[in-house]
């Protein structure tokens, strides 16, 4: 039996999905069968949101009305705003972003119709409105952190405008909000990922939408996961500057340290993502002139690659970008949720719309079976046991 365990479920096809396909054969990375290079190319991150959740791109209208809906579940309620003075301000980000979406689930009145859980007409609002809600939360948060006031969502910009108004008070140029979406489209959806298989797995108890995401939320914390684009950004500081990387790299693979942002568990000759999010980095480099940062970045690669032979995933260049954007390091990975928030969701729904409770099994490697000192068997209870057993015969 122990030969068939399949630690970290690793190589295991757990179930189908519609929704994405990573193909580490051809470095491949579809939504719906797009290629997530052309929807970064082309999509607002709202039309990615719809793709994923409906499975087409929206029409000129569809498109539209979403962003108008979206526009209007931003502000935040009165008492998420309290629950954000509450909380420390020195909690780890996402931590007090997995509260706060934990909260909206309790205002969500449809929670207690009958059904109401796992209702699909429901869940797609609940999906728009977690979108919706997360970056005014994230942005109040990242505010909060630097002791200002939160800004109020504008309706006269899109949502990645809109979420760096928020977070800084004015609008970098038209190219940097650019390389912000393109973080957005290209962290949205990968399959069956850590924090999504936890989504899922939650969902396939029929649980709640809101409890899946505050789940996800936790698995994507850590740094084997999401928490890695933050983790990137402390080697960097750690490093200093280019002409430090080798030592600093001798030291740490001494050490049998992870190098955060490189290796994946699918891609193993580099992550789909990577050269779109790398190219996007490199204007936000050329347009705040910092070669340093580049130098820094292409030598940890060079050295790290050459001895390895294992490459950098998506969150090495969202790091450093996010940074460049005037993101605090500990806001990046909560950055990472406002965009997964629309495959975790919309894996949820496909869930729940062709469920099966997940539970695979074990195998047991404790002590042999032991008794109770003193313990005196029930011989009712063994009674009870034995007719149950003669009336399943
Ligand atoms: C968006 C995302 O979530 S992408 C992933 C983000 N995570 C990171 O960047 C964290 C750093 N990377 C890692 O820890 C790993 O590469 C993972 C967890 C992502 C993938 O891990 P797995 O598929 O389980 O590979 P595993 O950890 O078994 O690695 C295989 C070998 O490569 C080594 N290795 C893999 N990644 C790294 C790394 N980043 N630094 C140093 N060594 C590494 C392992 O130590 C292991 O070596 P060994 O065989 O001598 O023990
Ligand atoms: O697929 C994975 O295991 C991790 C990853 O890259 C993601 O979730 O974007």
């Amino acid at each position: 039996m122990t030969d068939d365990i399949k630690k970290g479920l690793a190589g295991v096809i757990a179930d189908v999905t519609a929704i994405s396909k990573v193909n580490p054969e051809t470095n491949s990375l579809l939504y719906r069968g797009y290629p997530v290079q052309e929807l970064a190319a082309t999509q607002p991150f709202e039309a990615v949101a719809h793709l994923l959740w409906n499975g087409e791109l929206p029409d000129a209208d569809q498109l539209a009305d979403l962003q108008k809906r979206e526009r209007e579940l931003r502000p935040l309620d009165e008492r998420t705003v309290a629950l954000l003075e509450l909380i420390p301000v020195e909690a780890h980000p996402m931590d007090v972003v997995r509260t706060a979406v934990s909260q909206l689930g309790t205002f969500d009145p449809t929670l207690h119709r009958p059904g109401g859980w796992t209702d699909p007409v429901l869940d797609q609002g609940r999906a728009l409105y977690l979108f919706a809600q997360l970056p005014t939360i994230i942005a109040a948060v990242q505010r909060r952190r630097r002791g200002l006031e939160p800004i109020a969502p504008r309706d006269d910009l899109d949502y990645s405008e809109n979420f760096l108004w928020m977070t800084f008070g004015e609008l970098p140029s038209a190219a940097a909000v650019d390389v912000f979406r393109i973080s957005m489209v290209l962290y949205a959806e990968h399959s069956f990922n850590a924090s999504t298989f936890t989504a899922r797995v939650i969902a396939s108890t029929t649980s709640d939408l809101y409890s899946a995401v505050v789940g996800a939320i936790g698995a994507l914390k850590g740094p084997l996961h999401g928490g890695a684009n933050e983790a990137v950004m402390h080697i960097f500081d750690e490093i200093g500057s280019a002409d430090r990387v080798v030592p600093w790299l001798d030291e740490a693979l001494a050490a049998k340290r992870k190098i955060m942002g490189f290796g994946h568990r699918v891609y193993k000759r580099g992550d789909s993502r990577v050269p779109t999010m790398k190219a996007a980095l490199d204007r936000l480099i050329a347009e705040y002139g910092r070669t340093d940062l580049a130098e820094l970045y292409d030598t940890l690669e060079h050295e790290f690659v050459t001895r390895k032979g294992i490459y950098p995933n998506l969150d090495y260049p969202s790091g450093p970008a996010y940074s460049l954007l005037g993101f605090e390091t500990e806001i990046f990975t909560p950055l990472f949720i406002a965009a997964r928030v629309t495959g975790w969701t919309a894996h949820v729904m496909e869930q729940a719309a062709s469920n099966a409770l997940i539970r695979p099994l074990s195998a047991y490697d404790g002590v042999d079976e032991r008794h109770v000192p003193g313990y005196v068997p029930d011989t009712a209870a063994i009674d009870v046991q034995e007719r149950a057993e003669e009336a399943a015969e």
